[in-house]
């Protein structure tokens, strides 16, 4: 398995994961390794493309790659922006020798990630995530999608990646905004799995909210946490990669998180959005007798810590965004499901399930 590829991660996955400082720089070989072809495509966004995607590029023989860029953004994880790659893969003369290269965030992840599963029905991806969000979350585990105007990730594909190459140095460039969103998935590694790793984000959120990634031993310890988060994630799509069951207590936020994103129109980070839905959720939780009083308060305090929002933004319409958990793909028979977590690492399961149908009626009483 992937453990004995020399410098990867020891994890129950069919892939490699590389992750240290430095990494980018032998994408080169790790992908010569992985997924040797005749051509390579590297997608990224205009932003990271300049940043890292050209000299990603230049790792490879110049006559038979190309760097390919969309604007970025959210709001550029469409059907059109996957229209216009693959066309412009075809222009190319892109064939089954390519290896598609995604680096970028989870939006570049996802979309690039969809556009390889789809090509001539599948060419082989490389991750190299460089939002933090995308190194401890998107970029591991196979999801990939795009989003369409009637919610998140509707239309996608599990396709798993032939290696991911984490370099936690590429973060020293991020926004603060854009970088503590990548904690919100953090925090939610540790509701669902692991009180340790809950305790050990939450002691380092307040650095890395107050000062980025010029946190004393940023380097250090942001690199032991992706590790301990990748793990957790890991080993979760490791038992359930196709989503059955287990794989739900992923989505712990992410019923509440996806309705509001699309009632948004897709304007907010989705971490932003992940930590309100799991302060709402730990909420619903609480007030359907599911989880301990007190688990909704803690995640909000962890939440705030971070400087991430706890509260559903002003003035949204809980109607709305109720009416927009039934486009959820957890839902089944016109009902919204949730997958809810008990105290900080224990989630509700039953009968081999994982989430939980809740009423429109709870909910509204739960938030309102
Ligand atoms: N597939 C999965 O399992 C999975 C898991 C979690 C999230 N996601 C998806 O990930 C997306 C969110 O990803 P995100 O939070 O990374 O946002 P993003 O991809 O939109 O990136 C945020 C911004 O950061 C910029 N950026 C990226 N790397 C940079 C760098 N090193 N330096 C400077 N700027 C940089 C980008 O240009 C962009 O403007 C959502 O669409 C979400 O649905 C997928
Ligand atoms: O990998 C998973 O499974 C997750 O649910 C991880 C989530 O953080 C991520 O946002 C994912 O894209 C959500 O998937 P979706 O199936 O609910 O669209
Ligand atoms: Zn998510």
């Amino acid at each position: 398995m992937a453990g004995a590829r020399p410098n990867a991660l020891d994890l129950p996955l069919p892939y490699p994961v590389y992750a240290r400082a430095g990494a980018r720089h032998a994408i080169g070989e790790i992908a010569r390794l992985a997924a040797p072809s005749h051509r390579v495509a590297v997608i990224s966004d205009t932003v990271v493309g300049r940043l890292h995607g050209e000299s990603i590029a230049a790792q490879f023989p110049a006559d038979s790659t190309r760097l390919f860029t969309i604007p970025p953004g959210e709001q550029e994880k469409t059907r059109d922006r996957w229209a216009e790659l693959t066309d412009a893969l075809l222009e190319w003369g892109a064939g089954r020798d390519t290896t598609v290269i995604a680096v970028g965030g989870g939006v570049i992840g996802d979309l690039a990630g969809f556009v390889a599963s789809t090509f001539m029905r599948g060419l082989p991806v490389i991750q190299v995530p460089t939002t933090l969000l995308a190194m401890v979350d998107a970029s591991v585990g196979g999801k990939t999608a795009v989003d369409t105007p009637f919610g998140k990730n509707l239309v996608g594909a599990f396709h798993n990646p032939s290696a991911v190459v984490i370099d936690p140095e590429v973060l020293v460039t991020l926004p603060a905004d854009v970088l503590r969103s990548g904690l919100a998935e953090m925090i939610k590694h540790g509701v669902i799995a692991d009180p340790s790793y809950f305790d050990a984000v939450l002691r380092f959120a307040g650095a890395v909210r107050d000062h980025g990634a010029q946190a004393p031993d940023f380097a250090a310890t942001i690199t032991t946490l992706i590790t301990g988060s990748v793990r957790i994630k890991a080993e979760v799509v490791a038992e359930d990669s196709r989503e059955g069951g287990l794989r739900q207590i992923l989505n712990f936020g992410h019923t509440i998180a996806h309705a509001v994103e699309r009632v948004l129109n897709f304007e907010l980070l989705h971490g932003d959005a992940v930590a309100m839905g799991m302060v709402a959720e730990a909420r619903i939780a609480e007030s359907i007798g599911l989880a301990r009083a007190g688990l909704a308060v803690a995640i909000a305090d962890a939440v705030e810590r971070a400087g991430l929002p706890s509260r559903l933004p002003p003035g949204i319409s809980l109607d709305d965004v109720i009416a927009a958990t039934h486009g959820d793909k957890k839902a089944r028979a016109g009902s919204a499901r949730y997958s809810l977590p008990r105290g900080i690492g224990e989630m509700e399961t039953a009968d081999g399930k994982w989430a939980v149908a809740v009423s429109d009626e709870q909910v509204r009483s739960a938030l309102s």
